[in-house]
């Protein structure tokens, strides 16, 4: 397939058509669209947000989404949604290996596996984090998601998301959000893809503030990524299964769904490189907060309180003199998901492998493991590049719960890792 075309900039108010004159001029709903095109609003904030955060584009497309009959309860994949465990959760620092292979033949939808989330899809606040192992395309169908945007984080196989709005590729290295509510079809490489999906029920993604840093730095907008208007013309059934509330259903169309010919507006999926964030770090002495490598933000309504951060630990320098270089130990107020895309995470001598996930809840007492701790407390403190590493957090306000499947594959030993500190020795 040729090379995909993007528009770039974060939140920028884009117009594009997949044909020439199919976007009105001058107008959202003209009495009669171009080419019997049917006008459709698509909000991904209320009508009345404020004006900077206010999100919305129109779409113009062959039929209009309302045509479509009964939604019915769709039964191929009871691990993606369907609640967290009514077990009692521990306080326990959690971890899991890499992700399991799905059975040959699997789409990305029915590999789909949640593993912990907090808040409510309902409540429109909170954050979920799936992982999916998938070997085949998604063929006669979409997927459609009512319970919040989706954030991929490929870790094996390049991805192509083709959605209502144009479509991505979306290597390893590479993220993309789809909006709350755009249709889409996920397409594997040869041999297959493999990854993590964050789901957020709240707040849109955003940029983060950067204070004292500036008018540049870490993520800059102009880096971000959204697809031109595309659309398949196509009239043979195809399934759209929409996760509402947590559950999935389905509904079969005469016809694709992915058929809008253009678009304006500023709601839209996007990529990002995480090859392109302008690291932050420590120049004199100290560890900074882990703050300074946010991607993006979902804010709670409690002002520098994240709904959702979603943070990456990438190559770095690190120079700091007279410091513990790796993270400290620490107790948190906020809960902290991880993944690792590839390499090694600083803090982990072992056992956070590629694929892997691990959760280290509210107050839960975690840092470096002791291998992690002995090295970097004799290091001799050269400039030292962190490299060929890619570790991320979704960082949340809220204490995640787990399935019942992540709660029946969490590793039983980690707590280990935090053995054997000596005593420190007191002079007498
Ligand atoms: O726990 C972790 O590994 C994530 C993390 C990294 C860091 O650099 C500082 C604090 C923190 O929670
Ligand atoms: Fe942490």
């Amino acid at each position: 397939m040729d090379a995909l075309s993007y528009l770039t900039g974060f939140g920028g108010h884009f117009s594009t058509e997949a044909m020439d004159g199919a976007l009105p001029v001058g107008r959202n709903s003209p009495q009669r669209p171009p080419f019997g095109l049917y006008a459709e609003q698509l909000s991904g904030t209320a009508f009345t947000a404020p004006r900077h955060e206010n999100r919305r584009s129109w779409l113009y497309r062959m039929r209009p989404a309302a045509q479509h009959g009964r939604f019915e309860h769709y039964a191929g994949n009871p691990l993606f949604g369907g609640g967290m465990s009514d077990a009692p959760l521990p306080p326990n620092r959690m971890r899991w290996g890499p992700v399991e292979d799905s059975a040959t033949g699997t789409d990305w939808l029915d590999s789909m596996r949640t593993m912990m989330g907090n808040g409510s899809a309902e409540r429109m606040e909170g954050v979920a984090v799936h992982v999916y192992a998938a070997d085949r395309d998604m063929v006669d169908r979409v997927f459609c998601n009512a319970d919040g945007e989706l954030l991929f984080v490929p870790q094996q196989g390049s991805i192509l998301l083709a959605t209502e709005m144009g479509r991505l590729d979306v290597p390893p290295g590479h993220i993309a959000v789809v909006p709350r509510g755009v249709r889409f079809r996920v397409m594997l490489p040869e041999g297959g893809a493999k990854g993590y999906v964050a789901e957020n029920h709240g707040a849109l993604f955003r940029l983060p503030d950067l204070g004292p840093i500036g008018s540049n730095g870490l993520a800059n907008a102009r880096d971000f990524e959204t697809p031109v208007a595309w659309f398949e013309d196509r009239d043979a059934p195809t399934q759209v299964v929409q996760k509402f509330l947590g559950r999935l259903w389905q509904v079969t169309l005469d016809h694709s769904p992915l058929d809008v010919v253009a678009w304006h507006g500023n709601l839209a999926p996007y990529r990002y490189d995480l090859a392109r964030f302008n690291t932050m770090n420590s120049v004199s002495y100290d560890h900074p907060d882990p703050s300074i490598f946010t991607v993006l933000t979902s804010p709670s309504e409690s002002l520098g309180r994240a709904n959702a951060d979603f943070v990456i630990f990438p190559p770095r320098w690190m120079v700091a003199e007279d410091t513990f270089r790796p993270p400290w130990f620490h107790r948190n107020v906020m809960s902290e998901a991880m993944g690792l895309i590839h390499g090694a995470y600083d803090a982990k001598a072992e056992g956070f492998v590629p694929g892997g996930l691990s959760l280290h809840n509210l107050m839960a007492g975690h840092g470096p493991d002791r291998a992690s701790w002995e090295a970097a407390s004799r290091a001799d403190l050269k400039p030292h590049r962190i490299d060929g590493t890619m570790a991320f957090m979704v960082e949340s306000c809220w204490p995640y719960r787990l399935t019942d499947y992540a709660m029946a594959r969490a590793q039983d030993d980690y707590d280990s890792v935090w053995n054997g500190f000596a005593k420190a020795e007191l002079p007498r």
